[in-house]
């Protein structure tokens, strides 16, 4: 029996385009920006950028590094909490409201006073919560008991989800993964959670022969 669900944001409860072609673009253009003026908060950051691309780069370099990792989407740390700072400026001054998928809204709606809900994305923690408290339909950050993003480890690792059903106390098997990555549902998997692949028409494609049950809406869902 399903004690709790753990939900991925882009492309399972929200669309990936406004991911991609609104937030990206929105810390595309600040990014340069944000780093000048916040050098002591971000150096940190500057820092973890230099380690993982091993060179000796100035802060324009790391700026462009950033950059690139945007049109690679990159799911890597560094970029994902640096991403989240900036769009805190776009979620309270209403310049971004995230789209809820009205499926999965309903659906969460009804689960969220029997099952405990998690979300577990690449975007920080800290953009998660302004995620779900700017929506569309209005703050839902309460609905969730506990987010996870890349520092518990990469979404396509089984250890990642080992470590996620420690930390909420529950054995793999009683945890329902929702994620429209086959390689995060195949790791998942690999680790005991329930899962279910989200496959919505306007974001991934449906894949023939996936060996795990496959879903086009939250509707379908049937605890
Ligand atoms: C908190 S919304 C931004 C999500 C994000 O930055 C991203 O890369 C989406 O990845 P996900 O793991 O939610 O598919
Ligand atoms: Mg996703």
């Amino acid at each position: 029996m399903i004690k709790a669900i753990l939900l991925d944001i882009e492309g399972t409860v929200s669309p990936i385009s406004f991911v991609k072609d609104v937030m990206f673009p929105y810390s595309m253009e600040k990014m340069e920006n944000y780093i000048k003026n916040n050098k002591e908060k971000v150096k940190h950051i500057l820092d973890k950028v230099r380690e993982i691309e091993g060179k000796n780069l100035t802060d324009e370099e790391v700026i462009k590094t950033l950059k690139r990792w945007i049109d690679e989407d990159k799911k890597i740390d560094p970029l994902k909490e640096i991403q989240g700072y900036i769009w805190k400026e776009g979620f309270e001054t209403g310049k971004l409201k995230a789209p809820i998928y009205k499926d999965a809204y309903e659906k969460m709606k009804q689960w969220k006073d029997k099952y405990k809900l998690y979300i577990y994305s690449s975007g920080s923690v800290n953009a998660q919560k302004l995620f779900f408290s700017y929506t569309e339909y209005g703050n839902i950050l309460d609905w969730f008991s506990g987010h996870f993003d890349l520092k518990i480890g990469s979404k396509k690792e089984k250890s990642s989800y080992e470590k996620i059903a420690k930390e909420i106390g529950l054995k793999p098997e009683k945890i329902l993964f929702l994620s429209d990555n086959p390689d995060e549902i195949k790791a998942a998997k690999e680790a005991g959670l329930e899962v279910i692949k989200v496959s919505r028409p306007e974001d991934v494609p449906y894949l023939e022969n996936f060996p795990y049950k496959q879903i086009k809406s939250f509707e379908e869902i049937d605890l």
